[in-house]
């Protein structure tokens, strides 16, 4: 289907190394052509022995090199919105990890840009809309299986948590996640937000507010409720029960082998999210790549990295100063009236 796609790597990091791995040897129909992160030797250890890739440390420069037809952003979510301006300025197509702008006014801006534009450029990465599990899980609520949706009960756990991690990351970069997913499951907004905060984890660092228990209300009168606890220390774990009038369905329970001996079963636990979705994160890249050398746009929108940056930023209001805060979004421009929340299609 003609040449590959050559895509620019924005940030080469935990995620950023990934997908660069990723593009150069899981998925088809796609090349890195420029790598740019300003910590120059962390791209180039990313980059390896990969061909022809202009490894940069201004990552704007890097839009322009030769052959860059699409980027990939994965620098932190503070970069971002500087990021997505400057590739809609240039007209390509944009695949932005989460989330995709932390606070709600960028986001917006982004929002904005894109539909000046009339058309869809950026993809957003909430890759939980292509794993295995939440498809299922999306397409037994969708058929009418499990009756009219009551509650989402969410686990969301990971093993410890990066240097610099604050308590509102919790919320606006962990349970972002759980956001999306429970707009997408349920085809519904959020409408409200609590934060509880329990005791917090003598495994968390000083001062670090971890765990919560976060409770979204939507506006047909569902529930979700997110555990998030970042410093668990024994395995990362993401579980979603749904439950409606006729059934309830869990997803993320499963195990690798499981192998019994002396009296005990035990299973392998991942220990992060590069493992526990690996296979959602190579659909979502190669759904993208696809997608943008037909000269579509697909998958999660810049209204939904919106929706979710204003719940996130009322979660936080909560966290910070207790009690029940609103969610209000803004008025959803036309682009997004269609396909603004599809998934994995
Ligand atoms: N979808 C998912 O499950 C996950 C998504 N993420 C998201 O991916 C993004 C990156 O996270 P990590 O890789 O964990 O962070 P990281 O800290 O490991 O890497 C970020 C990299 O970006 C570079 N950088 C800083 N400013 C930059 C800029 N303006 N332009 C380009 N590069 C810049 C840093 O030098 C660093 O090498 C974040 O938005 C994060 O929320 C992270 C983990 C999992
Ligand atoms: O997106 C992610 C990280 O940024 C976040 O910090 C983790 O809590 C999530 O599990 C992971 O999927």
């Amino acid at each position: 289907m003609g040449e590959l796609l050559g895509v620019a790597v924005l940030g080469a990091g935990h995620m950023g190394a990934d997908h660069i791995r990723r593009l150069d040897r899981v998925v088809s129909g796609a090349r890195v052509v420029a790598v740019a992160d300003p910590d120059r030797d962390r791209a180039e250890e990313a980059v390896g022995g990969i061909e022809g890739v202009l490894v940069n440390d201004d990552p704007l420069a890097a839009l322009d090199a030769p052959g860059v037809r699409a980027v990939l952003i994965a620098s932190p979510g503070p970069a971002h919105e500087e990021a997505l301006l400057a590739a809609f300025d240039r007209g390509l197509p944009v695949l932005c990890e989460k989330p995709m702008v932390p606070e709600s006014d960028g986001a917006l801006r982004v929002v904005e840009a894109e539909a000046r534009l009339g058309r869809r450029l950026a993809q957003i990465g909430f890759m939980r809309r292509y794993d295995a599990g939440y498809l299922e899980l999306k397409s037994l609520l969708d058929g009418g299986r499990l009756g009219r949706p009551l509650m989402l009960h969410c686990t969301h756990r990971n093993v410890s948590s990066p240097p610099g991690f604050t308590s509102a990351m919790l919320v606006n970069s962990s349970v972002s996640h759980e956001i999306d997913a429970a707009r997408w499951l349920l085809g519904q907004e959020l409408t409200a937000v609590t934060v509880l905060r329990p005791a917090s984890s003598s495994g968390a660092p000083e001062g670090l507010q971890d765990p919560q228990f976060v409770l979204f209300e939507t506006e047909r009168g569902a529930l979700v409720d997110v555990e998030v606890f970042v410093n668990c220390g024994f395995g990362y774990q993401v579980r979603c029960e749904a439950v409606g009038e006729a059934g309830s369905a869990r997803i993320g329970e499963e195990h690798g082998t499981v192998v019994t001996a002396r009296g005990a079963a035990s299973a392998p636990v991942p220990q992060d999210y590069l493992v526990r979705f690996a296979a959602a994160y190579d659909r979502e890249v190669q759904s993208w790549v696809d997608a943008t050398r037909r000269g579509r746009v697909t998958g999660p929108s810049a209204w939904d990295g919106y929706a979710s940056s204003v719940a996130a930023e009322a979660g936080v209001r909560s966290l910070e100063n207790g009690g029940r805060v609103g969610i209000t979004l803004a008025a959803r421009p036309a682009l997004y009236a269609e396909n603004g929340g599809d998934g994995a299609r």
